[in-house]
C-alpha cells in the first residue's frame, strides 16, 4: 500500500491472495488495511492537498504528462501485469486498456490549465462578481475489477488535473496495476499523499465513504454497492459519483446489416468476458431476421478461442474469479429454468482457471431473469420482436431498471436515429460496438449510475463553483 510517501508492509497486518484467473494460482498476497491504515491514508492526501491545490497548473500538467509518458514506456509491462491479475487477453489490455490510460492523463493534464469561472453583471449595482471552479479535497476513488487500472485513469486523471488529492481503493480481485500506477506516479514527481493506495476488502471502501476527512466518493462497481455508498455519503453530503451496472439492449432491425450487426456485437458482447457494464446482452431482433442472426451469433460464439490472455491465440479470457464463474453459470442454470432454449455454450470449460463457455441463448422473454438481471458474463440473450411496431421496441428496450448504454443496428439511418433518441441510456451506439474517449461523456441513467466520467462533465465532478463578491 501507499500512504504518504511510505510503501507499507504488511508486518503483522492480515493478508490475502491475488489469482490469476487463468489457472487458479496465487500470484501475490496483499495487506488487508485496518481503519487505522484508512485513516492514515485520508490524513495524508489531507496534508497534501493544500500544495497540490496551489501548484500553479502548467505545473499539475506537466507532471500529469509525465505519468502518460511513464505509462507508455511501461506499456507492456503493465499490459501484462493486468492480464495476468485480470484474465483479459493482451490485444484488451495492450491494445486498449493501457492507450485508454495514457490517453487519459494526456487529455485531462490538458485541462488542468483550462479551467475558467465567469463573471456575471449581477443586478445590485458596485458588485464585482466572478466565480472560480476549487478542487474538492480528499477524493476516494473505488474501483472494480473488470478494468482495473483504465477505469482508475477515468477518475485518477481528472481529480488530480483539478487539484484534488487521492485515496485509491482497488477491487480485492485485481489491485496490482493500481499499486503499479501509484508507483509511476511517484516516480513521475507527483508530492507524497496526492496518490494513496489501500487494499483489501469491503470494510476498507466502506471506512473511506464513512470517514469524515474524505469529501468525495467516486465509485465504479455494482448497482447494490453504489445503492449503499450513496446512502452513506447522502449522511454526511459528500459528492458522489457512480457508474454502475448495466443491460444494454442491443436492436437489430430488419434492414440492418446481419453480418456486420453479429460481428459487432460478438465484440459488444464478448469483449473482456462480457464482464463490462455496457456489456451488449440483449438481442432485440426483428422476427424474420432473427433465426439468421441466432445462428450466425451462436456460431461466432462457438469458435472462440479460450486461452490464457498471454497466449497470442486467445480471444476471450477467464473469468476474473471462482465466485463470478459460479454466478455466471448460476444465471445460465436459471435461464434454462425459466424456458430459454440454449443455442451454445452453457458451462465453465475445462481446466484450472475460471473459464466459461460464450453461451447464446433463443426464445428469451422480457420477463426472464437473464434478460433483466446483470450477469457481467458471456452470456447474450435473442429475443425476436415484431418489426412494424417501433414504439413498442423502444419500450420494451426501455423496460429495465438500468440505462447505461444501448446499439442499434439498422441501415436506415432515420430509423437508427429515431430510436436512439427514444432510449434512455447514457451511451447509445449506432451500427459499432461500444466504444470510450476522454472527451467522450461515459456514465448512465436510471440505476447504472449518477453523473458523468470524461469530457467537462469530469472536470465538473471533481470541483466545486465558487463565487466571489467585491464591493467596488
Ligand atoms: N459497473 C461495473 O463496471 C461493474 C459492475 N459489477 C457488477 O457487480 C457484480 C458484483 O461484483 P463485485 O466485485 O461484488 O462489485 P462491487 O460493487 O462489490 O465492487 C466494486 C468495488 O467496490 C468495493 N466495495 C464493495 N463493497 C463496498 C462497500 N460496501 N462500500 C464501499 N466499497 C465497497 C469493492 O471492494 P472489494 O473488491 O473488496 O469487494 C470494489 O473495490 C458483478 O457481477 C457485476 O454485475 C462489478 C464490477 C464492475
Ligand atoms: C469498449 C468498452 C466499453 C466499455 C468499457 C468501460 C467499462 C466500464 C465498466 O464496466 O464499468
Amino acid at each position: 500500500m501507499l500512504i504518504g510517501a511510505d510503501w507499507i508492509e504488511a508486518g503483522d497486518r492480515a493478508t490475502f491472495p491475488s489469482h490469476d484467473p487463468a489457472t487458479g494460482k496465487v500470484i501475490a498476497e496483499l495487506i488487508s488495511a485496518g481503519p487505522a491504515d484508512v485513516d492514515a491514508a485520508v490524513h495524508a492526501a489531507a496534508e497534501a492537498f493544500d500544495d497540490w491545490a496551489a501548484i500553479v497548473p502548467a505545473e499539475r500538467a506537466r507532471l500529469l504528462l509525465r505519468v502518460a509518458d511513464l505509462v507508455e514506456q511501461h506499456a507492456d509491462e503493465l499490459a501484462r501485469l493486468e492480464t495476468t491479475d485480470q484474465g483479459q487477453p493482451l490485444p484488451i489490455s495492450a491494445g486498449f486498456a493501457i492507450p485508454m490510460v495514457i490517453n487519459q492523463f494526456r487529455y485531462h493534464a490538458g485541462w488542468a490549465t483550462k479551467l475558467t469561472g465567469i463573471t456575471v453583471d449581477v443586478s445590485i449595482p458596485d458588485i464585482d462578481y466572478r466565480t472560480r471552479r476549487e478542487p474538492l479535497g480528499v477524493c476516494a476513488l473505488i474501483t472494480p475489477w473488470n478494468f482495473p487500472i483504465m477505469l482508475l485513469a477515468f477518475k485518477l486523471a481528472p481529480a488530480l488535473a483539478t487539484g484534488n488529492t487521492v485515496v485509491i481503493k482497488p477491487a480485492e480481485q485485481t489491485s496490482l496495476s493500481t499499486i503499479r500506477l501509484a508507483e509511476l506516479c511517484r516516480e513521475a514527481g507527483l508530492p507524497p499523499g496526492v496518490v494513496n493506495v489501500v487494499t483489501g476488502g469491503p470494510s476498507v471502501g466502506r471506512a473511506l465513504v464513512e470517514h469524515p476527512g474524505v469529501a468525495k466518493i467516486s465509485f465504479t462497481g455494482s448497482t447494490e454497492v453504489g445503492r449503499e455508498i450513496a446512502a452513506t455519503a447522502g449522511r454526511s453530503l459528500k459528492r458522489v459519483s457512480l457508474e454502475l451496472g448495466g443491460k444494454a439492449p442491443s436492436v437489430i432491425t430488419a434492414d440492418a446489416d446481419i453480418d456486420a450487426a453479429v460481428a459487432g456485437n460478438l465484440m459488444g458482447g464478448l469483449l473482456n468476458s462480457g464482464q463490462v457494464c455496457a456489456a451488449y446482452t440483449r438481442f432485440y431482433v426483428a422476427r424474420r431476421k432473427a433465426d439468421e442472426f441466432t445462428e450466425k451469433l451462436a456460431a461466432g460464439a462457438a469458435a472462440q478461442v479460450l486461452g490464457h490472455g498471454l497466449d497470442p491465440k486467445t480471444q476471450l479470457g477467464p473469468l476474473v474469479s471462482a465466485e463470478q464463474a459460479e454466478r455466471v453459470d448460476s444465471y445460465v442454470r436459471l435461464g434454462e429454468a425459466e424456458g430459454a432454449t440454449l443455442v451454445t455454450g452453457g458451462h465453465r470449460a475445462d481446466g484450472d482457471g475460471y473459464f466459461y463457455q460464450p453461451t447464446v441463448f433463443a426464445g428469451v422473454t422480457d420477463s426472464m431473469r437473464i434478460a433483466r438481471e446483470e450477469i457481467f458474463g458471456p452470456v447474450l440473450s435473442v429475443i425476436p420482436y415484431e418489426d412494424e411496431d417501433e414504439l413498442n421496441l423502444v419500450a420494451r428496450a426501455n423496460d429495465t431498471d438500468y440505462g447505461l448504454a444501448a446499439v442499434i443496428w439498422s441501415t436506415n439511418i432515420r430509423t437508427a436515429n429515431r430510436i436512439a433518441r427514444r432510449i434512455r441510456a447514457g451511451s447509445v451506439y449506432i451500427n459499432m460496438p461500444p466504444l470510450l474517449d476522454p472527451a467522450a461523456a461515459w456514465g448512465g441513467m436510471k440505476a447504472s449510475g449518477l453523473g458523468r466520467e470524461n469530457g467537462f462533465d469530469a472536470i465538473e465532478a471533481f470541483t466545486e463553483v465558487k463565487s466571489i463578491w467585491t464591493a467596488l
